[in-house]
């Protein structure tokens, strides 16, 4: 007992290391006492351990049913981890036990609000603010829903009610000021941001929605102060920098460069009314802006440069041997196989990796890197997402992929089409369709009235498009997967064996010799697959976290 007492006082005293040993030495006379589990729990919790946590705080549920607390963190940690759905339930459990808690009502709120049961969630703060009429997080997520809802009158209450008690809540200030916009109140809407960024002069959100307020009444001037505001704490904060996994792999100065480039895009549209301006030209603003200028330098060197940017996709024959091509078929032949040590292996030692990095040197005279690889297989009844139209959108335009059919589709008939990015780029522009996963299902009605403006088959509704089936096995098609539309093809028969990487280039004049980039490449594969992110198919270097 009186261990426990001082676990507990550790614990409480923030000393997590002194608490973990006394509990883990509880915990070892007794294994299943229950305010050692959960605590235990916590500390994991409180060092990112949520998988640990979870187990620890439901054997101690499993121990002691009674106790609200353990519910309490347990939906905590499930919401950390995404699972609102789940913590819904386990603040209900919590709730059973003790309805007294604010902070309870507060965490099943904000879980609720997740998974858009908006109606529960208002009942829920309000439950919260009942116990504790000072709960400013309460008011100020029940005003941001309130406000949401057009509820004007009450959201303006609650959050004013918040104020008086935490005059210097910054989520009720902003929240505040967005109700205040939202009434036409722009004057006491600039005021309610400026005393949020009085209080948190590095308040991004505050800043951004001054600036909208700014801009919507015509001050100009205060909007230029407040972009060079955000700009210099964005470039001052290297937070983002570290964020992004793989940053020792990346080459800084760039990656800066397409940091705070990115960060003047966004307020550009943030500014400018985003409804007007449509996610193509978002997208495609901040690629132009970001790498031609400070990547190409000049023009596109060669030919093939040409062909694969301008056209959107390249056509390579012979990229591996017929006999490679039947080696790695029948190593790899399965459904399933993602990127693993066994596939980086094997195309590094026949050479395809080396070749791979060759050709799209050849091709665009810039030295890459790979940081994807894959097998897939597809037979005829497999569906997939890249089955509809579509552009990886999550690629930038300077970003290539490859794709090696390792056998002939003769007689299977698979196949990936690509439109040329000059259609593709009038196409979306016109339509406003991206390929975004949620948009696949509206292809047709969004381009059915362009049928003759841009010679769409009327039935179909295809595109004139380019049709890759190689007859010959270790043909590989090169394409821009951010310009050009493109889509997969189900073999009728048999099944389509598909090797892919996805790639990324260096500036011209970085000096990468072949070797150091195969040496990079094979880093940064065995990086990913050390940190279980075969999945990931971002590209590492392009993306802001
Ligand atoms: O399965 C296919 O051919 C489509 C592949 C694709 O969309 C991609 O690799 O980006
Ligand atoms: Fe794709």
């Amino acid at each position: 007992m009186q261990q426990l007492q001082s676990a507990v006082q550790a614990y409480q005293g923030r000393d997590l290391d002194g608490a973990e040993a006394i509990f883990k030495q509880i915990l070892a006379v007794n294994p299943k006492e229950p305010t050692a589990l959960h605590l235990l729990g916590c500390i994991y919790k409180d060092r990112g351990q949520l998988q640990q946590a979870v187990e620890l705080i439901q054997a101690s549920i499993r121990e002691d049913e009674s106790n609200p607390i353990p519910f309490f963190n347990l939906g905590k940690i499930l919401a950390i981890a995404g699972q609102h759905e789940n913590a819904v339930g386990v603040f209900q459990e919590s709730l059973k036990r003790n309805q007294q808690i604010p902070e309870t009502w507060f965490c099943f709120a904000n879980a609720l609000r997740e998974i858009g049961k908006t109606e529960e969630a208002k009942r829920a703060y309000r439950n919260a603010l009942q116990l504790n009429p000072a709960h400013a997080g309460a008011a100020g997520n029940l005003g941001a829903l309130l406000t949401d809802d057009g509820e004007l009158d009450e959201a303006e209450k609650v959050l004013r009610r918040a104020l008086a008690s935490n005059p210097e809540d910054i989520n009720c200030l902003v929240n505040l000021g967005i109700l205040l916009k939202e009434e036409g109140e722009f004057e006491e809407a600039i005021a309610s941001y400026r005393k949020a960024i009085e209080v948190k002069p590095d308040f991004v959100d505050a800043y951004l929605n001054l600036g909208g307020v700014l801009k919507d009444v015509g001050r100009m001037d205060e909007v230029r102060q407040i972009v060079a505001a955000l700009r210099q704490m964005k470039s001052l904060e290297d937070e983002t920098l570290v964020a992004i996994q793989d940053k020792t792999l990346v080459f800084d100065w760039h990656h800066r460069r397409a940091l705070s480039l990115f960060c003047e895009v966004e307020l550009a549209a943030a500014f400018s009314g985003m409804e007007s301006s449509s996610h193509f030209d978002a997208v495609k603003q901040v690629d132009a802006l970001c790498f031609p200028a400070s990547f190409l330098g000049e023009q596109i060197a060669c030919e093939e440069g040409k062909l694969l940017y301008e056209k959107g996709y390249l056509v390579d024959e012979g990229l591996v041997s017929a006999d490679l091509c039947a080696q790695l078929i029948s190593q790899f032949n399965n459904r399933n196989e993602r990127m693993s040590a066994a596939l980086i292996e094997t195309v590094l030692a026949d050479g395809v990796l080396r070749s791979v990095l060759e050709r799209i040197s050849l091709h665009t005279g810039f030295p890459h890197l790979i940081w994807n690889c894959i097998y897939f297989t597809k037979g005829p009844d497999d569906e997939a997402v890249s089955d509809a139209w579509h552009y990886d959108n999550h690629y930038n335009v300077w970003t290539p992929k490859l794709m090696i059919y390792l056998n002939s589709q003769r007689e299977e008939g698979g196949a990936t089409h690509f439109v040329d990015a000059a259609l593709s780029r009038q196409i979306s522009e016109k339509s406003d369709y991206m390929g975004l996963v949620f948009q696949r299902e509206s292809y047709s009605d969004r381009v059915k009235g362009l049928v003759e403006e841009l010679n769409i088959d009327p039935v179909t509704l295809d595109p004139e498009h380019y049709v890759f089936s190689p007859e010959r096995a270790g043909s590989g098609v090169w394409f821009c997967p951010a310009r050009s539309l493109h889509r997969g093809v189900s073999p009728k028969k048999g099944v389509r064996q598909v090797l892919s990487f996805s790639l990324t280039p260096l500036p011209r004049d970085c000096g990468w010799s072949v070797d150091q980039c195969v040496e990079k490449s094979i880093e940064i594969l065995k990086d990913k697959i050390e940190k279980g992110r075969q999945k990931d198919d971002v590209n590492p270097y392009w993306t802001a976290a």
